[in-house]
């Protein structure tokens, strides 16, 4: 697992080894140097000779990137500072100059922009030290101009350095992954103590690289702000049947979802519950959609029963369309039956309350508040509109960028857990949130969200007691099941276009691959 910590918590985590007098700048300073040597090695076989670049601004920071300078200097590298600002790390400047760099003061000659950006560009390496943690805003001043001139020039000539960004991009939202101005895409963020926020949230996270975390020691307390599953995570949690089970322990996925119009949303949810291991798939929707997704699936059972977790909305109509006579196929109601069920408000129904998995239409269906053991997957869009059906005043574009914050009102204002899909997922409940990026941009196609839904489905039904009892588990479900779901794409065809029913065929391998590395 990865966990991300707010810039608060990592300041007070440092404090107490600051005072101790702990040489952390020295420590975070060299893993860097030496991941930038390992960088230049691998793509110009030496570090001697190369020439390295440091954008530095007026914190510790670019305190960071000088000391590392004076390392990589050391070890032959022809380094050059470009300081931004006035005020800057004179430790840091003292040990680049003592080891034979170069420091160019853009400050006090911004007309040197062009010559500078035209260096910079042309440089075998670029550490971006502007600004870390102890950013307020998006990036201003000669910082913000020299990023600014260097992604134009990049966009111009098409040729960018290789960029290492210095504990964060600079200039991200560090704790809510914002991008509100001019930032510098990295290549790689060496981050020091453990992960931020912004490095796994969207759109941040989409700047940062390859993320490689440097060991402080530092003793971060309390839950993290954000967590990201690893392969590992999720078989260490897998329910793996053993001897005692049978079909209804691994848990009945009851469905509603598709219509005469959309069948094959049917089709894809029940097959992807079916291939990520339920014990039964029950499908509770209209005998028209019944029919195909049988033919389909001859393991289906369409017929009522006892049910673990519902699928309710997958390929159901919402909004407008609903509204025309008989468009849904009576699929709303029996689809608040299914929700109704899950709450354990339904007259009759054994068992009490299960988990459920709401999407698409489903969405439409929800009362004012609902339990927690709920989880919505809408994307970007339909999360917009759920919002606006509850009185925000907020627009698709806003959802975009600021994924965490719209996901999180929406588990406020509704009780459930939100599962916000895009290119990095992102889950919010009572258990904190997850960024999963873990499918390829060929997964967004047509159906991609009903194989999720129908994996979600079965692992949620596999642990129906245990996430009805424990809510701040759902999260961590959820957030599994778009693990499972993205590596499966990325298992289905490496590197090419994928089809949302060879993503459902993949699960079962991936899944037997999780369990056995
Ligand atoms: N604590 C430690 O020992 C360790 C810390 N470590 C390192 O320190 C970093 C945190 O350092 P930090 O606290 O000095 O803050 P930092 O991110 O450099 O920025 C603050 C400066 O930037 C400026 N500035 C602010 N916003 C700006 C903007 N939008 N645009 C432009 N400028 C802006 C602001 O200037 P001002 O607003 O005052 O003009 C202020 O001077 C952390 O990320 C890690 O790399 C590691 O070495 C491990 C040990
Ligand atoms: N750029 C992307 N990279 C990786 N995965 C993506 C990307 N865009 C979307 N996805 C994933 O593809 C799926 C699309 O689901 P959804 O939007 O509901 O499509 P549909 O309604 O057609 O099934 C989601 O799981 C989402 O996380
Ligand atoms: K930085």
């Amino acid at each position: 697992m990865i966990s991300a910590w707010s810039a608060a918590d990592v300041r007070a985590a440092e404090e107490p080894l600051l005072v101790a007098g702990v040489p952390l700048m020295e420590r975070a300073s060299f893993a860097l140097a030496t991941v930038v040597a390992g960088d230049l090695r691998a793509r110009r076989r030496s570090v001697r000779g190369a020439g390295v670049a440091l954008l530095v601004g007026a914190g510790n920071n670019g305190g960071d990137a000088l000391h590392a300078g004076a390392v990589l200097a050391g070890r032959g590298a022809a380094v050059t500072a470009v300081l931004t600002s006035e005020r800057f790390h004179a430790g840091g400047r003292a040990a680049l100059t003592r080891a034979g760099g170069r420091v160019v003061e853009l400050f006090v000659a911004p007309d040197r922009l062009g010559a500078v950006v035209r260096d910079v560009a042309a440089s075998d390496g670029v550490l971006d030290g502007l600004v870390g943690i102890g950013a307020r805003g998006p990036l201003r001043g000669p910082a913000a101009d020299l990023v600014t001139a260097l992604r134009r020039a990049a966009g111009e000539t098409g040729a960018a350095p290789w960029v290492v960004a210095v504990d964060v991009p600079s200039g991200i939202g560090v704790d809510d992954g914002a991008v509100a101005g001019p930032v510098l895409p990295a290549d790689r963020t060496v981050t020091f103590g453990c992960a931020k926020p912004g490095l796994l949230l969207p759109p941040a996270a989409l700047l940062a690289g390859e993320v490689s975390a440097v060991d402080l020691g530092l003793g971060l307390e309390g839950a993290p702000a954000v967590r990201r599953l690893e392969a590992a995570d999720v078989a260490r949690s897998w329910p793996v049947p053993g001897p005692a089970d049978h079909k209804y322990t691994r848990g009945v996925v009851g469905v509603v979802a598709g219509t005469a119009t959309y069948p094959g949303a049917a089709v894809l949810t029940a097959t992807a519950a079916v291939r990520a291991g339920a014990g039964m798939v029950r499908y509770r929707g209209s005998g028209d959609v019944g029919r195909v997704v049988v033919g389909a699936r001859p393991e289906v059972v369409a017929a009522p029963g006892r049910v673990q977790s519902w699928v309710v909305g997958p390929g159901v109509p919402a909004g407008p369309e609903a509204a025309d006579a008989g468009a849904d196929d009576g699929q709303h109601e029996r689809g608040r039956a299914g929700l109704a069920a899950a709450a354990g408000r339904l007259a009759g129904t054994a068992g009490g309350p299960v988990p459920a998995v709401v999407d698409a239409g489903g969405l439409d269906l929800l009362d004012d508040r609902v339990p927690p053991w709920f989880v919505l997957t809408p994307h970007a869009g339909e999360l917009t509109t759920l919002l606006r059906s509850r009185g925000e005043d907020v627009r698709r574009e806003d959802v975009d960028a600021e994924p965490l914050r719209w996901a999180r009102r929406a588990h406020e204002l509704t009780g459930a857990t939100v599962l916000l899909k895009g290119g990095v997922t992102v889950v919010v409940g009572p258990g904190g949130a997850y960024a999963q990026a873990d499918g390829p941009g060929w997964l967004a196609t047509a159906g991609a969200g009903d194989v999720l839904a129908g994996v979600l489905g079965a692992m949620l039904a596999a642990r129906s007691a245990e996430v009805v009892e424990h809510p701040a588990r759902a999260a961590e479900v959820a957030a599994a099941a778009a693990l499972v779901h993205g590596r499966a794409a990325h298992g289905t065809n490496p590197g090419g276009p994928v089809a949302a029913l060879d993503v459902a065929d993949a699960v079962p391998r991936e899944i037997a691959g999780l369990l056995s590395s």
